[in-house]
């Protein structure tokens, strides 16, 4: 049964929340069997389960960041500032969430260089400057993965009931579910690679939208009849605040407010989630700042072309007997792209929509259990609750906290629903309660004169800050009247999002350069090094045992023996990186080229862009609108080779030693199982 205004029946919902979300489970589920046969990966190893052994190489990596960084929002709010305020909202909705990921491969640099072996971002705050500190920024990291949750099961169950009338509460529990099935099972190498076949369907689902709408569809079909659709509509219903009312200029002063809002908040959802930090954790030394620079600048198209695609199109088919007119909670809710795929393509347009969604939906999500099952598990259990836990306790706890956090993310989901608080409104807040901790955290890791005190105070003082200029803002602009739809307003949250990140970033660099600690990272370079493991330090005996044995053979192969009995490399043995893994002089090198590249993308993508059109008044043309979408297009193709192919050709190694497997097991049954000898490569 469905609703008289829904596209699609409820069972399509259910078809596709459970449906899709078991067979996932299942492929995933497939997939970690014929790793843990096929390769030296086992996710029985804790180190496996949460860091795939720090051995993942820059491709999957990227597709990881992308598919972690593509959630509800970036296809449904993307397209709702398109629709609100014409070609800036996807602008400034891509560029304002790119250039913290660009930056954020200074991070992962830092994090390699200074705490190459820590399992979260919080054991280094908690290492460098105990108890208080880990305490106060372990509040900040959950709340970061709490309101990214309830944004993607708030965007997520939003399109379902929407487009197929699906009971909401029931979108809100099912969705994690089926992902926690495959995360418990098969850890963050099962996480990553179904990242990959997820993006893999969402680029192909994007380009689909795109050709429809710019090259096959009767209603709009190019990009010259958009055009007169948009020009038509700016007469029509003028946007206030753009030249002109124009849809077709980036000269919007509220998508340039947006623009501000979201590069704010943006910096929170990246820099405070452990989902990011667990990537560059999991990557190779060698490659962490390659994989952060590729994956942003894959992951800029995904909002650009879709919201250029899908946003516009909404308003270029108002009118159109087969468009839904949307109320101002629709578009709050992300409902213009939706409406827009199903006006298009009939049912097929909003299943289409439907699987895109639930495809974000859940690999981001599956990005948020297995953050916050670390932090759980290292922050919470083994540092305050049993810190002697052993190797079989911590995994147990991992897989408890992953099934943990699916529950409290529906229930935080549902929470939000009820007391009427959107996708949009959150995305808009997030700034103002997580930007404090921004830049506390980023010096952490990355300054020795860093303050402890200085950065406590930043991000409490700032958070304090953000909430009082929000509610101020509010009451001052709306004759003290206070409650969600008030508070909601762009200057509203401009006003939080700023005061919340400026405090927290100017308290913490002032005191920090008042009163400079002079902290040496050899003690957070000592988290989980193997020197300091035990279990290393065993298998280290077995193997100069079996080193002695073998000694007559100078090419003799190592091998080190797990309790299970399985032949493993050392390095997956213990999933930690060794010493001789980390070259100083070339991490020092790759934070460098990180530092300025990303400097200079963000220059180009938030200044060198967008403010000389938006100066100039600049309204599009015909052949401008073209060659914008044109060269968005090969963005979307690069960024697809980038995330579909070139992770495919960096691993093929590791594919040609599973289907080698794979064949001597079809053809002599037992035998196609790994053996050590391989360089061993995912
Ligand atoms: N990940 C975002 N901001 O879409």
């Amino acid at each position: 049964m469905s609703s008289p205004a829904t596209v699609l029946p409820q069972g399509a919902g259910y078809g596709v929340v459970v449906g899709i979300g078991f067979f996932f489970a299942a492929f995933m589920l497939g997939l970690t069997a014929i790793q843990s046969r096929y390769t030296p990966f086992k996710p029985s190893s804790s180190e496996e389960f949460s860091s795939a052994s720090r051995s993942v190489k820059p491709g999957l990596i990227a597709a990881g960041i992308v598919s972690a960084w593509t959630w509800a929002a970036t296809l449904l709010q993307s397209s709702a500032v398109a629709y609100r305020y014409g070609l800036s909202g996807p602008w400034w909705y891509g560029a304002g969430a790119t250039v913290q990921v660009l930056l954020f491969a200074q991070l992962a640099a830092k994090l390699k260089l200074n705490a190459p072996n820590a399992h979260t971002w919080l054991e280094i705050v908690g290492t460098r400057w105990g108890q208080t500190a880990h305490l106060i920024f372990l509040f900040f990291g959950l709340a970061t993965n709490i309101i990214v949750s309830s944004m993607l099961i708030l965007g997520g169950s939003a399109t379902v009931t929407d487009l197929t009338g699906m009971n909401t509460i029931a979108a809100c529990f099912l969705i994690p579910l089926g992902v926690a099935i495959y995360v418990v099972a098969g850890g963050m190498r099962a996480t990553l690679l179904c990242d990959y076949t997820h993006t893999t369907v969402l680029y192909i689902i994007i380009l689909l939208f795109c050709f429809t709408v710019y090259a096959t569809s009767d209603k709009i079909g190019s990009p010259a009849k958009m055009h007169d659709l948009l020009a038509r509509a700016s007469e029509v219903n003028p946007v206030p605040g753009n030249a002109h009312g124009s849809y077709l200029t980036i000269r919007s002063k509220d998508g340039l407010i947006f623009g501000v809002i979201n590069v704010i908040g943006n910096f929170a959802t990246v820099f405070n989630d452990q989902a990011y930090w667990q990537r560059a954790i999991a990557s190779k030394p060698s490659s962490c700042v390659k994989a952060y620079l590729l994956g942003g600048l894959a992951w800029m198209s995904i909002p650009l072309m879709f919201a250029t695609t899908l946003g516009l199109a909404a308003v270029a088919l108002t009118g159109d007997p087969d468009m839904k007119v949307l109320s101002p909670a629709d578009v709050s809710a992300g409902l213009p792209a939706p409406a827009a795929a199903a006006a298009l393509l009939g049912k097929g347009g909003a299943a289409a929509m439907l699987v895109l969604l639930f495809l974000a939906v859940t690999s981001a999500t599956s990005a948020e259990l297995i953050a916050v099952s670390s932090i759980l598990t290292y922050d919470v259990y083994k540092r305050y609750i049993n810190p002697q836990a052993n190797e079989a306790q911590i995994l147990r706890m991992s897989h408890y906290m992953v099934a943990f956090f699916a529950l409290v993310m529906g229930l935080a989901g549902l929470i939000f629903f009820y007391i009427g608080v959107s996708m949009g409104w959150l995305y808009t807040f997030m700034g103002v309660i997580l930007g404090s901790a921004v830049v506390p955290i980023a010096i952490c890791v990355t300054w020795k004169k860093a303050n402890k005190w200085g950065c406590i105070a930043g991000a409490v003082g700032g958070f304090a800050a953000g909430i009082i200029a929000w509610l101020v803002t509010t009451s001052t602009l709306n004759g003290g009247v206070i409650n969600v739809d008030t508070s909601g307003g762009n200057f509203e949250m401009l006003a939080g999002n700023l005061a919340s990140i400026g405090v927290g970033g100017i308290v913490s660099c002032l005191w920090s350069l008042w009163k400079p600690e002079d902290f040496n990272f050899d003690i957070t370079r000592a988290i989980n090094a193997p020197s300091t493991h035990p279990e290393y330090e065993h298998k280290m005996t077995e193997e100069e045992s079996n080193e002695k044995e073998k000694s007559s053979d100078a090419d003799v192969e190592i091998k080190r023996t797990t309790s299970q009995g399985d032949s493993l490399h050392p390095e997956a043995a213990i999933g930690v990186t060794l010493d001789e893994d980390l070259d100083p002089v070339a991490l020092e090198k790759a934070f460098r080229f990180a530092a300025w590249s990303s400097v200079i993308l963000m220059i180009v993508f938030l200044i060198v862009i967008p403010l000389p059109l938006f100066f100039a008044h600049t309204i599009f043309g015909k052949k401008g609108l073209t060659a914008w979408i044109t060269i968005e297009m090969i963005w979307t193709f690069l960024a697809a080779f980038t995330v579909v192919i070139y992770p495919l050709y960096e691993s093929r190694v590791a594919l040609t030693l599973v289907g080698k497997g794979i064949i001597k097991d079809l053809f002599t049954k037992g035998s196609g199982k790994y053996e050590e000898k391989e360089e061993h490569a995912a």
